[in-house]
């Protein structure tokens, strides 16, 4: 991991349960993890493993019922929502399986949308300087409706990193999109880190897509199973084995 930095996103103890009674489930079971920034890490496990919850939990969008969670020095479990949402829209960025772009404005908006909604002032180059980096120069006037699915992915990562956020959570980014596309979209991950110092955390069940990344940390039953540091889509798939995933 050249170029990894301090301690970006900190995990103390975290414990998260949905329901109540005989149906409760224990999502999170006490997990510590740290993603150093400038890194990039795979999250991966069986279905119910808990890594959604992890994720949602790391960018601000749930809480955990118990434990602390740190983005550098702010610990965001102890937020009340309006700074948790500052936080979220200024040092976080978000990427979800379905792209989650707003379907009447066009790839430009879309891409300055948080930040406007943050009451920051956007600049339209800066737009356009993001969405060349996506390779969408040519696509900043299309609504989402008139671009392929790897292309609404690259203008939600593009819409993800357009604060500078610290951190970049993506949850399964490439589930809905073929080989090609995935495989763009990883790279452009891959090329946030390597060229432009990003921390990006991803949860994938592609073990090809986690070989991308620096690190892959598993789950099984609400803790982290193990990690391994670069590795093979072949050391992945047999971990993943035997944890029954
Ligand atoms: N909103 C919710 N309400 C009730 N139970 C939930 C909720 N979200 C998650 N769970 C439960 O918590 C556990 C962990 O779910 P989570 O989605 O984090 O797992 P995952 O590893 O991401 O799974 P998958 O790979 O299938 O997406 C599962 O048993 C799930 O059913």
């Amino acid at each position: 991991m050249a170029g990894a930095g301090p301690v970006q996103v900190r995990l103390d103890q975290v414990r998260k349960g949905y329901g109540r009674g005989e149906g409760r489930v224990l999502a999170l079971d006490g997990v510590s993890l740290t993603f150093a920034a400038g890194t990039f890490t795979a999250l991966m496990g069986p279905s119910g493993s808990g890594k959604s919850t992890l994720l949602h939990c790391a960018a601000g969008l749930d809480k955990p019922d118990e434990g602390r969670i740190h983005l550098g020095d702010t610990e965001l479990t102890r937020l009340g929502e309006s700074k948790l949402l500052d936080v979220r829209r200024q040092r976080i960025g978000v990427v979800f399986q379905s792209f989650n772009l707003v379907a009447s404005l066009t790839a430009a908006e879309n891409v300055a949308l948080p930040a406007r909604l943050a009451g920051q002032k956007v600049r339209r180059e800066a737009v356009h300087e993001l969405l060349a980096r996506v390779g969408l120069a040519d696509r900043a006037r299309h609504l989402p409706s008139s671009l392929s699915g790897g292309q609404q992915q690259r203008v939600a990562i593009a819409r993800a990193l357009f604060t500078g956020p610290d951190v970049v959570f993506a949850d399964e980014p490439t589930g809905a999109l073929d080989t090609r596309a995935g495989a763009d979209v990883l790279g452009l991950l891959r090329e946030t880190v390597d060229t432009w110092g990003q921390t990006v955390v991803m949860v994938t069940h592609d073990p090809r897509a986690a070989s991308m990344a620096d690190r892959v940390v598993f789950f099984a039953d609400g803790k982290v199973a193990g990690e391994l540091t670069s590795p093979s889509a072949e050391r992945i798939g047999s971990w993943l084995a035997e944890l029954g995933a």
